[in-house]
């Protein structure tokens, strides 16, 4: 059988991770993270594409992209997007693919227009606080426990 397909969307900023305010997220760079999730995918069979962008846009039409591609899951860090994107919201509701929302940072212990997301309330989890670490969860917990869509 074809192994489990999962997509790693990383929001504006997170070009940044490693030298952004690492006071708050840490030192890992982005390609750490897409090298930790990469392993962790391969360690339970799963494949793992990353994609990063800054433009909401661009990370519709990769969500829609997604669906023609056949991929399984989505793991995203939509960054700012979280607290802004009706756009994003919308693109899951219409292809339907299983999600889990990622923060590196606990936005919740944060500036309250950061408590709000638009995207949890139809993602599957939400991991926020445990630093890049939460990505690798993230990915691990698909792998293991997600099933093939088609
Ligand atoms: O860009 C980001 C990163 C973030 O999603 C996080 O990973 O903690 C939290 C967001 O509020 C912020 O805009």
């Amino acid at each position: 059988m074809a192994a489990l397909s999962i997509l790693l969307i990383n929001g504006p900023n997170l070009n940044l991770l490693g030298t952004r305010e690492p006071e708050v997220y840490g030192s890992a760079t982005l390609n750490d993270v897409v090298t930790s999730c990469t392993g962790a995918a391969a360690g339970a069979g799963a494949t793992l594409v990353a994609f990063q962008s800054n433009h909401e846009g661009a990370i519709v039409d990769r969500i829609q992209q997604a669906k023609l591609d056949g991929v399984d899951a989505i793991v995203i860090n939509p960054g700012a997007y979280t607290h802004t994107s009706v756009a994003i919201r919308d693109a899951f509701l219409g292809v339907g693919i299983p999600f889990i929302e990622v923060h590196v940072s606990n936005v919740h212990a944060r500036e309250a227009f950061r408590h709000h997301s638009y995207l949890s309330d139809k993602a599957v989890a939400v991991i926020a606080g445990l630093g890049v670490k939460g990505y690798e969860y993230a990915v691990e917990h698909v792998a293991r426990t997600f099933k093939k869509r088609a």
